[in-house]
């Protein structure tokens, strides 16, 4: 069983709009899964929706909390793309001993041409071939917690080395 925390970001269509704060969308992690018609066990539940700059202390932990609480052993975070490092540190340097993979998108999983289904569809395919560990699944890539920065010129996130 594949459990999926969701936490916010571009990927569920929430766009940080200058001084008007977050925008809502209609657009949900289980739209893509039911649009690709997934034949796998999943369940999703939503953690927290923010963009990922205004994640707090206390919103990581309850994420945490969720994960340690899980029954499955293979978890999925949507994350916004801004912090999805940091996260993937905070929670890698815990080993939890599961298979954790995040991942999100750079264009609005509203949007006609957005990245969502492709890089969700690459992540849970990654989540059910890696072993434990933690990993962030971007851009058609695999990258290990402790090994990942985020490009703001490419917009990709690559290996440190
Ligand atoms: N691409 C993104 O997800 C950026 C986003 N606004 C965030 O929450 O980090």
């Amino acid at each position: 069983m594949i459990q999926i925390f969701t936490t916010g970001g571009t990927i569920e269509g929430l766009d940080y709009v200058d001084g008007k704060g977050i925008t809502q969308s209609s657009v949900t992690i289980e739209t893509f899964l039911e649009k690709a018609n997934v034949d796998f066990e999943y369940a999703v539940e939503s953690v927290f929706k923010k963009d990922s700059r205004a994640i707090d202390e206390k919103d990581i932990q309850l994420l945490v909390q969720r994960i340690r609480n899980a029954n499955s052993t293979k978890i999925l975070i949507t994350h916004g793309t801004f912090t999805m490092e940091d996260t993937a540190k905070y929670i890698g340097k815990l080993n939890l001993k599961k298979t954790i993979v995040l991942v999100g998108s750079f264009i609005l999983g509203s949007s006609a041409d957005t990245d969502a289904p492709f890089n969700l569809g690459y992540a849970i395919s990654s989540l059910q071939l890696l072993k434990p560990d933690v990993y962030i699944a971007m851009n058609g890539q695999v990258l290990l917690w402790n090994n990942v920065s985020k490009n703001l010129e490419t917009n990709k996130f690559e290996r440190n080395e």
